[in-house]
């Protein structure tokens, strides 16, 4: 179709030329023999190089002060709100008018065009930078919080890579506009160039001349938003181990105790005077049904949500939460996921988790390479290499077929065996429950909980029985 179209235009150009004169409208078959003779002269191909070197440094230029500015902006969201309205004064000021006022400041030559090209792209990148950024997930950079990971670090293995994609989005917008604003700062106001030759060409009546010119313009505008459009990036990069951070002292104290701690969200009571002791270094199971305030718990122990009133009380500095949802740094493979949080960690520590969690095989595999449950195993995997003391696990085997449950439940209790941790776990299934837990709570409605101590001489099967009455209401 795209064929017979172009066929289409040649034709009806073709038949249109033979009622005019060649200096009025040249003929196909004139132009593109001009358009041949122009590409044997090494004129052309001077001024079609330099139009191309314009565009590559005004290109260049609104990247390196776009970057910054479109980072800004996303991060800062005031500063956003003051360079909007000048990135739409930018955006709304017609190219004639820059060409105009680039003439006065640089006349005639190569920087008006250059000029014109960084300024009418600069705003569209700004903009797409900035959504990149607020676009960036912010479940990462949760992760990246809770695992005190540096400023430093999060610009450059969580934002930056971010806006990778924003990008080349941008690109793709810019690449017609930034060849056209060259061409039409160099008709007007340039020494050289094609859009130069173009405007020669116009004044010295040489028709089949601008005709080439045209054409040649719009193949190659085509040729390149065509190449420009096939650019599908993915960012995969490696982590620079180069930082050493000081292992923070870990207080041996295991104190971590919830005294009326409630929680509102828009003046709805989740949690009310919710108080509980869980200063034993052993696995704890909050259980009880969806929405009933589970993870609201586990967020307000990690730091990740303040309560509305109450006290936390805890001496623990250093704390691993296992998400609900993997937050593995998609650009980033196995190995670095788990250096990102632990920079220090030796290769061989990573191999011995690795192997214990059974996926020692996929050291360097990124997360689009993994099945769901090793990404889980993953997840895991980083929660132990930071070397907490306190594990927070949110339904971290949900969705997982029972043989692969079973498997991951069996190689972690392995990894953590003999570790002294103390985990807080949020399940609802009771033989995940029976396998791990020693002390279950289960939240109720009107703010009220039960809790159960299991006996560890039980067998996993009496204690799964034993946790389903408990947790239907039955007498124990
Ligand atoms: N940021 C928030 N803003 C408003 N409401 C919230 C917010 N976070 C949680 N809630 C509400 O608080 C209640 C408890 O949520 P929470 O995630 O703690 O439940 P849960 O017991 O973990 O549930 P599930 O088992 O389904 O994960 C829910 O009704 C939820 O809609």
């Amino acid at each position: 179709m795209f064929l017979i179209g172009i066929s289409l235009f040649i034709i009806i150009w073709f038949i249109i030329s033979l009622f005019y004169s060649p200096l009025i409208l040249p003929s196909p078959i004139l132009t593109f023999k001009t358009l041949f003779s122009l590409f044997i002269t090494q004129d052309f191909w001077i001024n079609y190089f330099d139009t191309l070197l314009k565009s590559i440094i005004g290109f260049s230029l609104s990247i390196i002060i776009g970057i910054p500015i479109g980072l800004l902006a996303g991060i800062k969201n005031n500063f956003y709100k003051m360079i909007r309205p000048i990135v739409m004064i930018l955006q709304g000021a017609p190219v004639i008018s820059y060409i105009a006022i680039t003439m006065l400041w640089f006349g005639i030559g190569f920087y008006t065009p250059v000029f014109v090209s960084f300024i009418i792209i600069l705003p569209t990148l700004i903009l797409n930078i900035s959504e990149g950024i607020k676009s960036t997930d912010t479940k990462l950079l949760e992760m990246a919080n809770i695992y005190k990971v540096s400023k430093s670090y999060i610009y450059k293995y969580i934002f930056l890579p971010s806006i990778i994609p924003f990008l080349i989005s941008s690109l793709k917008i810019i690449s017609g506009t930034l060849w056209r604003s060259i061409v039409a700062g160099e008709f007007l106001a340039g020494s050289k160039g094609i859009g130069y030759s173009l405007a020669l060409a116009k004044s010295t009546l040489n028709t089949e001349e601008v005709f080439a010119y045209t054409i040649f313009l719009i193949l190659n505008g085509i040729i390149f938003e065509k190449l420009i459009l096939k650019l599908n990036f993915k960012p995969k990069i490696s982590l620079k181990n180069n930082k050493i951070i000081k292992s923070k002292n870990i207080n041996k104290n295991n104190e971590l105790i919830l005294k009326n701690v409630s929680k509102c969200f828009n003046n709805k009571y989740v949690l009310k005077n919710f108080s509980y002791d869980f200063s034993q270094n052993i696995i704890y199971c909050i259980a009880g049904e969806s929405g009933i305030g589970k993870t609201t718990i586990l967020k307000i122990i990690s730091g990740l949500l303040p309560s509305s009133s109450g006290e936390l009380i805890s001496s623990k500095k250093r704390l691993s939460y296992i998400f609900q949802e993997d937050r593995l740094i998609p650009w980033l493979n196995v190995k670095d996921n788990i250096k990102f949080v632990s920079p220090n960690i030796s290769d061989k520590k990573i191999k011995d988790i690795l192997s214990s969690l059974n996926i020692y095989d996929s050291l360097e595999k990124y997360p689009e390479e993994l099945s769901g449950g090793m990404k889980k195993r993953v997840n895991i995997a980083r929660a132990i290499s930071y070397n907490s003391d306190i594990i927070l696990m949110d339904e971290p085997f949900s969705s997982l077929d029972i043989k692969n449950k079973n498997n991951i439940i069996k190689d972690f209790k392995n990894t953590i065996f003999n570790k002294n941790l103390k985990i807080i776990l949020v399940s609802h299934e009771p033989f995940e429950i029976a396998n791990l837990a020693q002390e279950i709570i289960v939240l109720e409605e009107n703010f009220k909980f039960k809790k159960l101590i299991l006996n560890k001489n039980m067998s996993v099967t009496d204690k799964t029985i034993l946790i389903q009455n408990f947790m239907i209401g039955e007498n124990i």
